[in-house]
């Protein structure tokens, strides 16, 4: 009898027992409904699908999306679901070679498509069962092989369970996973021509994909993924999401826009600095001669004073910049310290005395290589002079200095400093160097100061007079400064004494982009570290001594095997750049106006 008709049986019960309001009849009548319908057990389920269907008929009245041929549709974009059935392959099936191919291919398959979403669920399966599973499966393969020797197919796939029962036992975690990748396209016929594309693409690649059905896409939105197509994998079969292959890159905000800086080797990738992203828009340079710095920081100058509007400053330690930039067309306004005067001891109101005559303290110690004693002498006499006189010169210093209780030696080698510093800062009441600084391309001509102490000095000085002048708290770039050749002022830096330092590790704070180059590690003195951990953007360049690129490891993560094959023969104008706060690197071919 159809399971319908039997059930006027516990309808007949609940009637007896209303009628006669015995509870027992009520007991029987829900034992029969069970007995007669056992499905009704599954309440549950059904409730589930019930609140399934009733929240993706919502979804679709609110989100106003449906789902035509695999296709969902919403106002005004369309997505094409594909769906990876296989990836037949797992890393260790590849040389370090092959590995590195396929997953730049594989990147390179997702860069055909605009907008791609890929999707990985992943769940962690029963390992015991599973193997139990296996185990199990294997014994009747090999029963049905050994009655069938001529069986490949058999054969085949007892091959794969055995292989899959080692993976386990080397450690290998099984999960069950699924990969979608979802592909956003105004249109229908361009989202169903992406995912094609993107589908024969990861064909090509081996890992076996396709069009998703209707019905899965609908399983998708329901219940967020399909249930039935889970399949079983191990991490190291996933090479594209594992830390295997995760191609070592910084964060896509800091390198997809901004300054350009150039073409990734191996990928072809373009490379820019967002330096409005960055927490360090400093940058500093280090390979040997010839490797490309000047060229590098010329155009990272020029693009920086026309992508921002400020003006960019060349120290021109060689006299080579300006003859550079003239080759190039950019006609830049030549600054000579010794025409336009430097005026050290002018500063503006806004100014604190207290402050500067410090930084004053600092640039005259560093450039002179002073002793602490002497050097604090020197700032009590600055300071004496700033309140004796209203606009203080280097001769009312060297009055304070003869007016010292000290040796005569002390007084005749303060004197001397003084005299040196007279000889660069000629104190004209004209408007000084600094002050002439607006939008545009300037240089520094430095190359008639022949001694290091001087050029270290006007250097240091510019630079004071610039943090003063551009002394307005906002986090607004004001002006690029650019030192080749920077172990002028590098190597004299010390933990006491430090301007640089300080420039470097406030990082936005004055408003100021520091671009430096030195050839050697050891060129960066005693604060190295300093200068190495906190510049916004590093740049090692062309260089053939491992024993440097082991110490650039300590900065960038790069392995031996990357130094031997690939950084120990890098051309001129590449470089292997590191962003700050990640320390994965870039191997770049540098755009100059030279390449
Ligand atoms: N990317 C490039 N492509 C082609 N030529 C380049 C490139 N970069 C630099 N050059 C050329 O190589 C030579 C050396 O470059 P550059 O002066 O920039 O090197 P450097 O590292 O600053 O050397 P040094 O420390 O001696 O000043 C120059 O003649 C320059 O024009």
């Amino acid at each position: 009898m159809e399971s319908k008709q039997l059930l006027i049986i516990p309808i007949l019960l609940v009637f007896l027992g209303i009628i006669s309001r015995n509870f027992i009849f009520l007991i029987l009548a829900a034992v029969s409904v069970i007995l007669v319908r056992p499905d009704f057990l599954k309440i549950d389920i059904l409730a589930q699908k019930f609140k399934d269907f009733i929240l993706f008929n919502r979804k679709i009245i609110e989100n106003e999306y449906r789902i035509i041929d695999g296709i969902l549709e919403s106002k005004d974009e369309y997505k094409a679901f594909v769906i990876v059935d296989d990836i037949p392959f797992d890393y260790r099936d590849l040389s370090n070679e092959g590995l590195r191919a396929k997953v730049i291919s594989f990147h390179k398959v997702l860069d055909v498509v605009d907008n791609v979403d890929i999707i990985f669920r992943k769940k962690s399966i029963d390992k015991n069962k599973f193997l139990e599973s296996l185990f199990r499966r294997a014994q009747n393969l090999r029963v049905i092989t050994e009655a069938d020797p001529s069986n490949e197919k058999v054969k085949n796939e007892l091959l794969m369970i055995q292989e899959m029962i080692k993976k386990i036992s080397e450690g290998e975690p099984p999960f069950q996973y699924i990969i979608y990748f979802v592909v956003t396209s105004p249109s229908r016929e361009k989202a169903l021509a992406s995912a094609t594309l993107l589908r024969k693409g990861l064909e090509s690649i081996g890992i076996k994909a396709r069009l998703a059905r209707t019905s899965e896409v609908e399983d998708f939105i329901t219940s967020g993924y399909i249930r039935r197509k889970e399949k079983v994998g191990f991490p190291t079969q996933i090479p594209y999401f594992t830390v295997f292959s995760i191609p070592k890159s910084p964060t896509y905000q800091i390198i997809s826009d901004g300054i350009y800086l150039g073409k990734e080797i191996g990928t072809a990738r373009s490379v820019f600095w967002n330096l409005e992203k960055t927490m360090n828009p400093h940058v500093l340079v280090i390979g040997p001669s010839g490797a490309g710095k000047t060229e590098f920081l010329i155009s990272t100058g020029v693009k920086i004073n026309t992508w921002y509007h400020i003006p960019v400053v060349f120290f021109d330690v060689k006299n080579d910049i300006k003859l550079r930039l003239r080759r190039k067309g950019i006609k830049p306004v030549i600054l000579n310290p010794l025409i336009y005067s430097i005026n050290l001891l002018k500063i503006s109101e806004n100014i604190n005395q207290g402050i500067y005559v410090s930084l004053l303290e600092n640039v005259i110690s560093n450039s002179f290589r002073m002793d602490k004693y002497s050097s604090s002498i020197l700032y009590k006499v600055i300071t004496e002079a700033f309140s004796r006189f209203q606009e203080p010169t280097w001769n009312s210093v060297i009055e304070q200095i003869n007016q010292l209780d000290v040796t005569e030696e002390v007084k005749i080698y303060l004197s001397k400093i003084v005299n040196k510093i007279k000889s660069v800062d000629i104190e004209s009441s004209d408007e000084s160097l600094v002050d002439k600084i607006e939008e545009g391309v300037y240089v520094i001509d430095l190359s008639l100061i022949k001694s290091e102490e001087l050029k270290r000095f006007v250097i240091y000085s510019i630079l004071v007079k610039i943090i003063n002048k551009y002394n307005i708290a906002d986090d607004k770039f004001k002006i690029s400064l650019v030192i080749d050749e920077a172990w002028t002022i590098l190597r004299s830096e010390s933990e006491d004494y430090s301007l640089v330092a300080d420039i470097i590790k406030r990082g936005r704070g004055y408003g100021i982009i520091l671009m430096m180059a030195t050839q050697n590690l050891y060129d960066l003195g005693e604060l190295s570290d300093i200068f190495l951990e906190n510049s916004g953007l590093l740049v090692f360049m062309n260089n053939g001594d491992k024993k440097f690129w082991s110490e650039v490891k300590r900065f960038a993560n790069l392995s031996d095997e990357e130094i031997y094959r690939e950084l120990s023969f890098l051309g001129r104008g590449e470089g292997v750049i590191r962003f700050i706060g990640d320390p994965r690197p870039l191997v770049v071919k540098l755009d100059t106006f030279a390449s």
